[in-house]
């Protein structure tokens, strides 16, 4: 699975979202290292606060599967440029993902831009915080 296939595959996952509040539906395609891809989109609630976004929804999906080992992660939604997780998916992503896992964060003009999970949560606090 190329950067490309796992862009259409957020893309896909994008199609799902339940976004009748802000109606920005947003997609999320995420890739394990043996090559399955877990999709992702954000989930709205009438109680606005609880929406869970697309990146949380695909990974609490694999790693309620028993999949914690990742590959890439694709973002995509009707943004000006690439789209830009919030800080709560930040968080989460950098609890799960490697550091140097590659982040694919695009718009539906095509406009792409290619992260590690350090860049897009420097400095993270991390489960080896926790250790003494
Ligand atoms: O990266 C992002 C940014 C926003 N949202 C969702 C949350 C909410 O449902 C809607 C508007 O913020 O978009 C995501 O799913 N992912
Ligand atoms: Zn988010």
């Amino acid at each position: 699975m190329n950067i490309e296939q796992l862009i259409e595959e957020a893309g896909k996952g994008r199609e799902k979202a339940y976004v009748p509040y802000s109606n920005f539906p947003v997609g999320a395609a995420l890739l394990t290292t043996d090559g399955k891809v877990y999709h992702g989109c954000n989930i709205e609630n009438a109680s606005y606060g609880l929406a869970n976004c697309a990146e949380r929804t695909a990974l609490f999906k694999a790693v309620s599967e028993g999949d914690k080992q990742f590959a890439m992660l694709a973002v995509v939604a009707d943004t000006e440029g690439p789209v830009s997780p919030c800080g709560a998916c930040r968080q989460v992503i950098a609890e799960f993902c490697p550091k140097d896992m590659k982040v694919v964060l695009v718009n539906l003009n095509g406009n792409i831009k290619e992260m590690t999970v350090e860049e897009l949560l420097p400095f993270a606090f991390s489960p080896e915080d926790l250790n003494e």
